[in-house]
């Protein structure tokens, strides 16, 4: 069905933006990507590409910055990376296991993602809702800061490990230091390190800190911003341009890009992106963002 599915949704995008262009070669997709291609226009780029309706809140000479710094994949592209998420019998996504510290951690040549962020950002529920072609597996989420209490690893088919982590801060266990920063030094074949900010109340301290521990390791890392459908569109706008001029001005491993989620609704499309990064760490690493 797949590829005829999506070709008849696409039907009606032609004429957006120059990121949906025309679909070359067939693809395989889901019945969820299918369906909201299906969506109309408005309610499409809403759930697609969240950023782009808050480009007419800026104004003129400011657009560029914005535009420049969000990610438009294209709908090809998104049907594309969503079959790394779906789980078959030759795609196999399942929970491996958990560890308290790096020695426990299984011993995996596949490359490795992994999400770190302050308790209660929202890290579980992103893998969750990346999962959700994956019914599955388990990811266990909480309403309580602190829940997550051991790395736990997720293997995404022949592609790679994804890592959830316990969150820093509030409630953070006890050995997180130990844990966590270890990992993220250690760990040889970390490919990524995804960094999760609250977009309610922006990069805290304690972000800082991992900020400064990603640059210190040279981590090729991204910043997604959570919980986009709490804030005001006034409120998201300031805080993508405060993050984009801080990851302009002062980092150095940061993938330009803001990945901005909301996981209270359908989200597995979110996951496309997350496979075209991958591809970027090689070159990634040595990457000075310029503006
Ligand atoms: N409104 C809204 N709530 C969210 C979103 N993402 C997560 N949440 C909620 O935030 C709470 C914490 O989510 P988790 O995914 O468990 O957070 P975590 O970062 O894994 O937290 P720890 O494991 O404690 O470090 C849960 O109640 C989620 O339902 C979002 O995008 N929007
Ligand atoms: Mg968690």
């Amino acid at each position: 069905m797949a590829a005829r599915g999506l070709l008849s949704g696409m039907g009606c995008l032609f004429e957006m933006p120059a990121a949906l262009g025309l679909v070359s070669r067939p693809y395989s997709t889901s019945q969820t990507f299918a369906e909201v291609l299906r969506l109309p226009k408005t309610q499409l780029t809403k759930l697609v590409f969240p950023l782009q309706e808050l480009q007419r809140h800026l104004l003129p000479e400011s657009r560029p910055v914005l535009h420049l710094k969000t990610f438009d994949p294209s709908l090809e592209d998104i049907a594309r990376a969503e079959s790394f998420f779906t789980a078959t019998t030759r795609n196999r996504i399942e929970y491996l296991s958990s560890a308290e510290h790096l020695d426990h951690a299984p011993d995996l040549l596949r490359p490795e993602v992994c999400f770190i962020g302050r308790s209660n950002v929202g890290k579980s529920s992103l893998i969750k809702a990346l999962f959700s072609l994956a019914p599955e597996v388990e990811v266990r989420i909480s309403k309580k800061p602190g829940h997550t209490k051991k790395m736990n690893f997720f293997k995404v088919g022949k592609h790679f490990t994804l890592v959830d982590m316990p969150g820093y801060g509030y409630r953070a266990p006890e050995d997180f230091v130990n844990m966590v920063e270890t990992y993220l030094k250690e760990r040889k074949n970390l490919m990524r390190t995804f960094l999760l900010v609250d977009s309610v109340v922006g990069i805290q301290k304690a972000d800082n800190i991992a900020i400064e521990m990603c640059e210190e390791f040279a981590l090729p890392y991204v910043m997604v911003l959570t919980k986009i459908d709490k804030s005001s569109k006034g409120h998201l706008l300031k805080q993508v341009l405060q993050i984009q001029k801080f990851v302009a001005t002062k980092t150095q491993g940061c993938f330009p890009q803001l990945f901005p989620v909301r996981n209270q609704e359908q989200m597995n499309i979110i996951s496309l992106n997350y496979k075209d990064i991958i591809n970027y760490s090689k070159y990634v690493r040595s990457w000075k963002v310029v503006t």
